[in-house]
């Protein structure tokens, strides 16, 4: 037996050992998978079994069948709020504090300016700056400039490792993504809010590519605002709608740059004049698009019920603690992938951009190489299913809903058969 069978064997063995202990592996029968190794969920989530059906019902029979009815017997009108609470805790926040609607890029865009609006009302025009992570997925610094345009302050990008040397008492507010879109980097939300808030600032989050992958903690760290989307590692399909948190305490400051009707107090009124709503529904815009809200609270329900369920508060315990595993699971797949890569791809073939640090690692791993466009064209031709990012990046996700170690073995086995046929 040659060297590199042997170890594939033996990496082979310890993938099965590491399948058999996994207790999330019941839950991949609860996704519509094929052969592939699908490590694109950090783009993509996968469909869940039970979203077919259930639109169905929502188009048939709410929407065909009770028609307006269904605004109030189907509970259509209420479900931003409803399935912000499904969110909830899987992010750390008690319910009444996030509201689902809009794409990510609005709920940006809504919240930055809300950060800078508190910040002015209680030091002036003094604040002048706003803060954003260079390294930033580009939607964020697109709608962070148009936000600092419009309130007259200056945008200035920074790292976030730079960020608690920028911040002064210019500073509105700030915006970082958890986790880096590109290498997969988790940054130190704790203690960069933590600098936030003792420069006086207020701390935006995009929760992108970690809501649903770990543990965030946005009420435990004192997070003013925070934003997400769902079709990632919460599965709720193509498009589906994003999410705003405001922290319940700024709530009746919450000023939206946005203030649609639906987010009025009494918006069958249809009064001339905006009043806004109390709480979450505050951060609302126009009418919610329902088929997609919908099926993404179905997708959400792989979280509750993971071992029996229970009443609303041990529901959402529940699916705090399933966090907690989902998280444990995602480290042991990355430790795992970068431990098979390692041991098959030739060294200096691939350069890993993601920590090894667990501390400082998301759900994904980026590996850097010249040729990352025409070699990922090719894993995909093979059933490995990750992404390119330009100009030079292999991106794999690792969802632990529904990946496994058997899946990881050979992911980083036909990524290396890949790289020495591409010579
Ligand atoms: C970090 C981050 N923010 C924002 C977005 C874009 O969000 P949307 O297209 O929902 O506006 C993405 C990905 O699409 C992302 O990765
Ligand atoms: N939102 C996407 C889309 O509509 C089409 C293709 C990809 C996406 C993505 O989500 C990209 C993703 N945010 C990324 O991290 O690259």
């Amino acid at each position: 037996m040659s060297e590199l069978t042997a170890l594939s064997a033996e990496l082979a063995a310890r993938a099965s050992e590491l399948d058999a202990a996994d207790e999330l592996s019941c839950l991949r029968t609860r996704f519509v998978l094929d052969d592939a190794v699908y490590l694109d969920g950090n783009s993509l989530g996968a469909l869940p079994v039970s979203v077919p059906g259930r639109l169905a019902d929502v188009v048939y029979r709410e929407w065909g069948e009770l028609r307006i009815r269904s605004w109030d017997e189907s509970g259509w009108w209420t479900a931003p709020e409803r399935i912000g609470d499904r969110i909830a805790p899987l992010v750390g926040a008690a319910p009444g504090q996030i509201v689902v609607g809009d794409s990510t890029s609005v709920n940006v865009f809504k919240a930055v300016v809300a950060a800078v609006r508190m910040a002015e009302e209680e030091g002036g025009g003094r604040r002048d700056e706003i803060l954003v992570d260079a390294t930033t997925f580009p939607t964020d610094g697109y709608m962070a400039e148009s936000a600092a345009r419009m309130t007259g302050r200056t945008l200035r990008p920074v790292t976030p490792a730079e960020v608690p040397a920028a911040l002064s008492d210019r500073t509105a507010a700030v915006l970082l993504n958890h986790v880096d879109y590109r290498t997969g980097r988790l940054h130190d939300l704790p203690g960069l809010t933590a600098a936030i808030h003792e420069a006086g600032a207020y701390a935006v989050w995009d929760l992108c590519h970690s809501a649903g992958a770990l543990p965030v903690g946005l009420d435990e760290h004192g997070v003013d605002l925070a934003v997400g989307c769902t079709y990632k590692y919460l599965n709720g399909g193509p498009g589906s709608p994003a999410y705003l948190y405001v922290r319940r305490d700024l709530q009746p400051r919450f000023d939206s740059p946005l203030p649609g009707w639906t987010s009025h107090t009494a918006p069958f009124a249809m009064h001339p004049s905006y009043e806004p709503a109390p709480g979450a529904v505050r951060g609302r815009v126009g009418t919610p698009d329902i088929l997609s809200m919908l099926a993404l609270e179905t997708a959400l329900d792989v979280w509750y019920g993971w071992s029996g369920g229970g009443d609303a508060g041990g529901a959402a315990h529940e699916a705090g603690a399933m966090i907690e595993s989902v998280r444990a699971k995602s480290l042991a797949l990355t430790d795992f992938f970068l431990r098979c890569v390692a041991a098959y791809v030739p060294k200096g073939r691939v350069e890993s951009l993601t920590p090894t640090a667990h501390a400082e690692r998301g759900s994904q791993v980026a590996l850097r190489c010249d040729d990352a466009g025409d070699i990922m064209k090719r894993l995909i031709a093979q059933g490995v299913i990750g992404d390119f990012r330009h100009p030079d990046v292999l991106r794999f996700g690792f969802t632990p809903l529904y990946v496994t170690f058997a899946d990881t073995e050979r992911a980083a086995r036909v990524l290396a058969e890949t790289l020495e046929g591409a010579g």
